[in-house]
């Protein structure tokens, strides 16, 4: 068995031609959305992506604000641009690319950000109402997870899902979306004891741990739909400089039912429910002012 290839890309381009409708729709009624982008520091990954979020939006008809910090930014410097556009209602969305410097403190910087603008939901009082359905904003990779699942038709209601990572930007919202909609969800990370043994048991496996290649294909179970949530450049071996997920593709291929590809899988995804939260955020605003 082989299993088929969810397509990142071509589900994005689909979702955002939507999304780029009711950007246009709101332009014509003069509330264009807008998301800001602060990026401190010099991380060649970190401006990888925003550059595609900044692109991402261009192409969607969503209006984007850069801001760029050298690596020495300050606390107050952040804070106080941060304390701007939240008073800017021409603003919808706000986003701080993680990871900050180590100087800065950044549950400090997250809670800062207006709620109304926390279009990638890591606000904590964002986190508080995930949890109890109720949701403001809807983390973007975990979100751009569940329509992927959608997508394939895998049912997750009553389907045992295993997340592996237990981060607060992936692993511990995915695992509350999943729950929600109703799945059996165990979360395995670093400490977990045989984790093959728990991976095995899982109709959804979802991989977010950030070594390269660390799931392979006896880990799998035989139709299980794995999602690849890793992105990791390969530093030496035949493949080196190459993008590779968390996920050993071709092993797991061979067993899956239905499979994520890094790069063009979750990645893309993740920019997609980033337009789509700062476009619901712009209609909520437009609604506010009665456009
Ligand atoms: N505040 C914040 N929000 C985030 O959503 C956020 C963040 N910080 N920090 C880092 C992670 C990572 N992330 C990605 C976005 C797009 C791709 C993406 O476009 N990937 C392409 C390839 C990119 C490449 O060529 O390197 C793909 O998978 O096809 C990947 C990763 C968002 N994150």
């Amino acid at each position: 068995m082989t299993a088929r290839i969810i397509d990142g890309n071509a589900l994005s381009a689909q979702v955002r031609g939507e999304i780029a409708g009711r950007a246009a729709a709101l332009t014509a009624r003069g509330v264009q959305p807008c998301l800001a982008v602060i990026l401190v520091g010099g991380d060649p990954a970190s401006a990888v992506y925003v550059r595609n979020k900044v692109a991402g939006c261009e192409k969607a008809g969503i209006r984007s604000l850069r801001f760029d910090y050298p690596e020495s930014a300050t606390q107050d410097e952040v804070m106080a641009r941060l304390a701007e556009l939240n008073a800017d209602p021409a603003v919808h969305g706000i986003l701080v690319q993680l990871p900050l410097p180590k100087h800065l403190d950044e549950t400090a910087v997250l809670e800062a950000i207006d709620i109304k603008k926390d279009v990638d939901g890591f606000h904590a009082e964002n986190v508080g109402r995930l949890s109890q359905g109720r949701e403001a904003f809807i983390p973007c990779t975990p979100h751009g997870v569940m329509k992927m699942l959608e997508s394939t038709g895998t049912p997750v209601q009553g389907a045992e899902a295993v997340v592996i990572g237990r981060s607060n930007i992936v692993g511990k919202p995915m695992a509350m979306l999943l729950t929600n909609a109703g799945a059996t969800v165990t979360v395995c990370h670093s400490k977990t004891k045989d984790l093959a043994f728990h991976t095995r048991r899982a109709d959804i496996l979802v991989a977010a741990i950030g070594k390269p290649r660390f799931v392979t294909g006896d880990m799998v179970k035989p139709g299980a739909t794995v999602i690849d949530v890793g992105i990791n450049r390969l530093q030496d071996g035949p493949d080196a400089g190459k993008l590779c997920g968390d996920v050993d593709f071709e092993s797991a291929k061979a067993v899956a039912g239905a499979i994520t590809p890094v790069p063009g899988g979750v990645g893309p995804m993740t920019i997609t429910m980033l337009l789509e939260n700062t476009v619901i955020s712009a209609e909520r605003a437009a609604r506010a002012c009665g456009k």
